[in-house]
């Protein structure tokens, strides 16, 4: 039985291998003619590729000694930033290996850096730059400080256009023997939210119970709701029927093993592209913020769910009053 994580398996080897971000791998492949990069800070959503271009970029910039030359670390250890300082230290004190003009030292999740860890770090990066550039790897920008960002060349990675994904999808399939259709495929695409690995672990679970995949066992082993439903319950709701909704939704959680946390975000992209009135979404989704919010600060799920679905259920009224 094969144990290999897909998600590493179909990691691009080369920069042309990387879908749906050509403007970056423009830029990037200017810089592997110059055989020269300055400090890099990649940011945007997980799962759009920023590890995997990290080391597409070192496996173009160095050929077979790439992985003597790179190395991978994430800011957020918990054991603080004199580890990750201390680890930098130890790989930038020896010399570049097999000709390479510098090492790469790619820094994951630099935004869960305090700002004055990111202090700390900006002076590293300062006294190692001769013989190493830095790739910082984050969510938002603006987490990072202003000096870390005035010193490196900025990417934004936006979510992987949905065609692009399906097409890679389509070939990891077909190389591993799967039958899938176009439905199923689109149904991938929903539950990744624009998240890749997501798509192709979904896609590795699925497989691992048939190689016929269905939209049923991709919802099911994701614990996602068909859209559908969700929108059958969100309209139930709003037309006053609070008991019946809140029954289906009892039904549609033990179903498919949700949590609230798994309700709350698929509720948030029914309302936010359905057809619905602009001003009633606006409040629809207001409100389902302060949902969110209180079940991350560890309220019920049951009371939260529930008084979300009677908000829905006597909103109507109160606009007309
Ligand atoms: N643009 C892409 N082209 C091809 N494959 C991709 C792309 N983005 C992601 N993948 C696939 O998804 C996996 C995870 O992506 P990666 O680790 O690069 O995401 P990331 O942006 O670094 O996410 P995080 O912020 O969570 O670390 C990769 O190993 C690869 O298989």
């Amino acid at each position: 039985m094969e144990t290999e994580i897909w998600v590493e398996k179909y990691r691009p080897k080369t920069l042309d291998e990387v879908v749906g971000q050509d403007e970056i791998i423009q830029r990037l492949k200017s810089y592997v003619k110059q055989k020269n990069i300055p400090h890099l800070l990649f940011a945007g959503p997980p799962g759009t590729g920023k590890t995997a271009t990290a080391i597409a970029l070192a496996r173009d910039l160095f050929g077979e000694v790439w992985r003597e030359n790179f190395i991978e670390m994430n800011a957020s250890d918990e054991r603080g930033i004199d580890v990750v300082r201390h680890k930098i230290k130890e790989f930038a004190r020896t010399a570049p290996i097999g000709g390479a003009p510098f090492k790469i030292i790619f820094l994951d999740e630099a935004d869960a850096l305090t700002a004055d860890a990111q202090a700390a770090l900006r002076r590293t990066m300062e006294m190692y730059s001769k013989v190493c550039r830095f790739i910082l790897s984050c969510n938002y920008v603006s987490r990072i400080i202003e000096p870390i960002q005035s010193r490196c060349a900025v990417f934004k990675f936006k979510p992987v256009p949905k065609e692009a994904m399906k097409k890679r999808l389509k070939e990891i399939a077909e190389n591993e023997g799967l039958e899938i259709d176009d439905e199923a495929l689109e149904v991938l695409i929903y539950i990744s939210g624009g998240d890749f690995r997501k798509a192709i672990n979904a896609l590795q679970g699925a497989a691992a119970l048939d190689k016929r995949i269905t939209p049923e066992i991709l919802y099911q082993i994701t614990a996602t709701a068909r859209p559908e439903e969700l929108r059958k319950i969100i309209d139930t709701a709003l037309k006053g029927n609070y008991l019946q909704a809140k029954d289906m939704l009892e039904n549609l959680m033990a179903e498919y093993g949700m949590s609230g946390e798994d309700v709350v975000s698929q509720l948030f992209r029914e309302i936010m592209y359905s057809n619905l009135d602009e001003k009633l979404k606006v409040v629809l989704i207001d409100k389902l913020g302060e949902i969110d919010f209180r079940l991350t600060e560890g309220a019920s799920e049951l009371i939260q769910l529930n008084a979300y679905l009677a908000f829905l259920s006597t909103i109507q009224k109160r606009r007309g009053e």
